[in-house]
């Protein structure tokens, strides 16, 4: 195992700054940082998040790892940016939240996938975006989930498993199609109907009068409807087969719960609500276990 890696993270918005802060905090890598707006990486190395602005990827030789952060229709330019560095990394990972998608790119770009790839996502964010909104404990006790292509080599699996359980997260193996299926139940859909809501509201309501009223529920609901319009334009455009699967289904429900109220249904309706209230539940379980898990390093 390499002892400090160097560590190259292109893209310095939530998701690769917070990265490099655990990462910088504990010393356990030398952060390189790259972002297509110029003024990120100074703004970066002035909170502390990474050790090396870089203006130009063409000067940079040497890294061991690199971390695609970048939303995931700007995959492909980024990986064309760091193609001269990779015969010689161990590693190279991204965090796009679609992985199909983001192995396909990489194909395309280099024309195969290298050994060095493993594509990976971590199950952790939040609505808010950019440099200044890094988190170094955002991963702690969450799911890092890799997707490895069988062309990716025991070493490069190794490191990248091995930065992202230092920054506290728990990896995993998946296959890459479960992946995007899973990933478009429990996240892409949620954000969808977040999205659709507040929306539908906002242009019902003439100056948004309603948001005045509304409290806890609202609130909770609508939180991820906050969330970066170009991150999931990108996401529902490369996840469009697995999210409108999912979408199809849960539009045949609603229609049965509107037909239930309109009928005055009253069975269906506590049917519905105590079997959603009971994997609810089981849900708050397994966060609660979670955060009973291990203090991370
Ligand atoms: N936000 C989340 O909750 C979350 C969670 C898990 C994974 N992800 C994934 O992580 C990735 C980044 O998301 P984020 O929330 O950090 O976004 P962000 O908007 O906070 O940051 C993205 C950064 O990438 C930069 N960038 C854009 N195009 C670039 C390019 N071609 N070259 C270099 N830099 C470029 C932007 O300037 C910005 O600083 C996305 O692929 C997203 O799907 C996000
Ligand atoms: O907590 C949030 O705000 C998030 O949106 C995080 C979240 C999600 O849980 O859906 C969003 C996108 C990801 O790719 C991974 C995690």
């Amino acid at each position: 195992m390499i002892a400090k890696p160097k560590v190259l993270v292109i893209g310095l918005g939530l998701i690769g700054a917070s990265f490099a802060k655990s990462l910088k905090q504990q010393q356990l890598a030398e952060l390189y940082g790259y972002d297509q707006d110029p003024t990120v990486p100074e703004t970066a190395k002035a909170m502390g998040v990474i050790d090396v602005p870089v203006g130009d990827l063409a000067d940079v030789l040497g890294m061991d790892a690199v971390v695609l952060a970048v939303p995931v229709m700007a995959m492909p330019d980024a990986v064309r940016r760091i193609r001269h560095l990779i015969p010689t990394l161990t590693a190279l990972t991204d965090v796009g939240s679609v992985k199909q998608a983001v192995v396909d790119s990489v194909r395309q770009e280099l024309g195969e996938l290298p050994g060095c790839f493993v594509p990976g996502h971590p199950i952790a964010g939040a609505e808010k975006s950019g440099v200044t909104a890094a988190q170094a404990d955002l991963f702690d006790r969450h799911m890092h989930i890799l997707t490895p292509t069988s062309a990716s080599t025991p070493e490069a699996i190794e490191l990248v498993r091995s930065l992202w359980a230092q920054c506290g997260a728990q990896v995993v193996e998946m296959p890459v199609e479960r992946h995007d299926e899973v990933l478009a139940a429990t996240s892409h859909l949620p954000h969808l109907l977040a999205f659709s809501l507040v929306d539908t509201l906002a242009r019902e309501s003439e100056n948004r009068e309603i948001f005045k009223y509304a409290a806890g529920g609202f609130r909770d609901f609508s939180r991820i409807a906050a969330s970066d319009p170009t991150m999931w334009h990108d996401i529902f455009l490369m996840n469009s087969e697995a999210t409108l699967k999912i979408l199809r289904r849960f539009q045949a429900d609603l229609h049965l719960l509107e037909e239930a109220i309109e009928h005055r249904d009253g069975d269906l309706l506590r049917t519905v609500f105590t079997r959603a209230k009971s994997a609810r539940d089981y849900f708050t379980e397994i966060m609660e276990e979670r955060q009973k898990g291990p203090e991370p390093k």
